[in-house]
C-alpha cells in the first residue's frame, strides 16, 4: 500500500498543540522554510517526532482504527511523551479533513518507537517522522529499520490561521446526521462487525410513519444532566395530564451502552436513529394528548456538535451556520426549552445526588470547555430554535415558569 503523509503539500495542517489556544498552523513545501517561534516550540529540541494517522477506505474500519489508536497512545506512552490531535484538510471544503495525532517524545527510551512500529505494522496505519536542522524542520515516511524511508523531504512551513476550525469541516454525517437515510446508513455498514446494529435498523423499520396531524402541542425539555429535566418533565406530564416521551427511547435502552463504546460515527448516528424511533412515538401519542419530550434532536447536535470541535467555544461552527439547522425529515415540536444553572448549582445537584466529589469536580474544571461548548451550541440551533429557562429556582418556581411559558406559546 502507498503510504501516504497526513501532513501534505496543498493542504493546510494544525496541531491542537495548547487546547486552550488557536491550534497551530502550517504548510509543507519542497524547499527550506525558517519556522516560527510557536513552531519552533511545538517541535522543540526534543529527540523524536512522528506524526501518525489510519489510511483506510472503510470509513467504519477507519473511525474503528482511529479510536483503538488513540486508546493505545493514552494509555501506553510515558509521561515523556506528548500526544496531540493533528489535522490536515483543504479551507472551507467539507469532509476534506485527515485526523491523526503527533508524538513529541522527550525520553530517551524507545517506547514511542516501540508501540508506533507495533502500530505500523497494520497496512492502515502510517507514521512519519520529523528531523530537524537549524531553523528548518521536515517530514519523512518513518521506518524503524532504516530510520527513514528515503521519501521526499516536505518542510514545514509556518501559515496563517484558517478562518474555520478544521473540526467543523467533518462534522455534517460524520457526527451529525441531517436525515434519517445517512445515519441508517452507517448502521448498515456495521451489521458484520456489530450485530446488534440490525436489531435497531428493525426497530426503525418498525416506527416509519412518523406524520403528524393538528395533534395536541409537543414540547421538548433539553439541558445539560443535572439542570432538572427529569425532576420538570415529571411534573409536566401530571399538571398537563401529557404523555412523557425520551430520546433515546425505552426500546433502545439494551443497546446504549454497546453504542456508547463506539466512535462518534456510530453512536451518533445510533442517537439519531433514536430521535426517529422517538418521533413516530410523539406523532401517535400527541393525536390523545400533549407530549413532553425529554431530550430530542437538539441534545443529538449540541453534544456531537461540542465534542467534535477541540478546544474553545470560538472554535464552534459560527452562529447561522447550516450546521446548526434542523434535520428537513424529523418531526418538529411545538416549543423547545433549555434549562440552564450555573456551574455552582449544577455542582451542587450533582454532590446532592451522590456523585464522587472530586470526580465531579475534575469533570466540571477540565469538561469546562466542553460544557460552555454544549451550551452554546443548543442556543445556535435553528428551526426550531430553543427558549432558554432559568432553570436555578425551587422546582415549583421552575415548573410554574414553565407553565407559564407552555400557556403563551402554545395555548394550554
Ligand atoms: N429546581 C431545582 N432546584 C433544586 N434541585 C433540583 C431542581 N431540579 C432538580 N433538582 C435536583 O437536581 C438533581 C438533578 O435533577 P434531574 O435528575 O431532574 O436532572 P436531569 O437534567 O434529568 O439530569 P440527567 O440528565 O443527568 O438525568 C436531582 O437530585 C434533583 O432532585
Ligand atoms: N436525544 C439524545 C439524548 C442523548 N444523547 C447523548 O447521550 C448523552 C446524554 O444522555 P443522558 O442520559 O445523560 O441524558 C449525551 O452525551 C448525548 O451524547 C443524544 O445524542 N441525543
Amino acid at each position: 500500500m502507498l503510504r501516504r503523509a497526513m501532513f501534505r503539500c496543498g493542504q493546510l495542517c494544525s496541531v491542537e498543540f495548547d487546547l486552550r489556544a488557536e491550534p497551530l498552523y502550517f504548510t509543507l513545501s519542497s524547499s527550506p522554510q525558517v519556522l516560527h517561534h510557536a513552531h519552533q516550540q511545538l517541535f522543540g529540541d526534543c529527540g523524536k517526532l512522528f506524526s501518525l494517522h489510519v489510511q483506510c477506505a472503510n470509513r467504519i474500519e477507519k473511525a474503528q482504527t482511529h479510536a483503538e489508536i488513540k486508546h493505545k497512545l493514552s494509555s501506553t506512552l510515558s509521561r515523556d511523551c506528548d500526544v496531540f490531535e493533528a489535522s490536515s484538510f483543504i479551507p472551507d471544503v467539507a469532509n476534506s479533513v485527515v485526523k491523526g495525532f503527533f508524538i513529541r517524545d522527550k525520553s530517551t527510551t524507545t517506547l514511542s518507537e516501540d508501540l508506533l512500529n507495533t502500530l505500523r505494522q497494520s497496512e492502515r496505519v502510517c507514521v512519519f517522522s520529523y528531523k530537524r536542522e537549524g531553523q528548518y524542520c521536515w517530514q519523512e515516511l518513518w521506518s524503524p529499520v532504516n530510520q527513514v524511508e528515503g521519501s521526499e523531504r516536505q518542510y514545514i512551513t509556518p501559515a496563517a490561521a484558517a478562518e474555520h476550525h478544521p473540526s467543523t469541516l467533518n462534522i455534517r454525517n460524520s457526527d451529525v446526521f441531517y436525515s434519517m437515510d445517512e445515519a441508517y446508513k452507517v448502521l448498515q455498514e456495521c451489521t458484520d462487525i456489530i450485530p446488534e446494529s440490525k436489531e435497531v435498523l428493525k426497530l426503525v423499520d418498525e416506527q416509519l410513519e412518523t406524520s403528524r396531524g393538528d395533534g395536541f402541542p409537543v414540547i421538548v425539555i433539553e439541558g445539560l444532566d443535572a439542570t432538572g429535566k427529569t425532576t420538570l418533565t415529571e411534573a409536566l406530564r401530571e399538571s398537563l395530564n401529557a404523555t412523557l416521551l425520551k430520546s433515546p427511547p425505552q426500546c433502545l435502552a439494551p443497546f446504549r451502552q454497546r453504542f456508547d463504546s463506539e466512535p462518534p460515527l456510530i453512536r451518533r448516528a445510533f442517537y439519531a436513529l433514536g430521535n426517529y424511533i422517538t418521533a413516530a412515538h410523539i406523532g401517535k401519542e400527541s393525536l390523545r394528548a400533549p407530549v413532553i419530550v425529554d431530550r430530542y434532536w437538539h441534545s443529538t447536535a449540541a453534544y456531537a456538535i461540542a465534542t467534535a470541535v477541540g478546544g474553545r467555544v470560538e472554535n464552534l461552527p459560527r452562529p447561522g451556520s447550516e450546521l446548526y439547522q434542523w434535520p428537513e425529515d424529523l418531526l418538529q415540536p411545538n416549543l423547545v426549552l433549555l434549562l440552564t444553572v450555573n456551574p455552582e448549582e449544577r455542582l451542587r445537584r450533582l454532590r446532592d445526588r451522590g456523585q464522587d466529589k472530586t470526580v465531579e469536580e475534575a469533570e466540571l474544571e477540565i469538561n469546562q470547555f466542553f460544557r460552555l461548548k454544549v451550551e452554546e451550541a443548543y442556543k445556535r440551533i435553528q428551526n426550531p430554535a430553543c427558549i432558554i429557562v432559568d432553570a436555578s429556582p425551587s422546582p415549583q418556581e421552575v415548573l410554574q415558569q414553565v407553565q407559564h411559558l407552555i400557556r403563551n406559546k402554545c395555548h394550554l
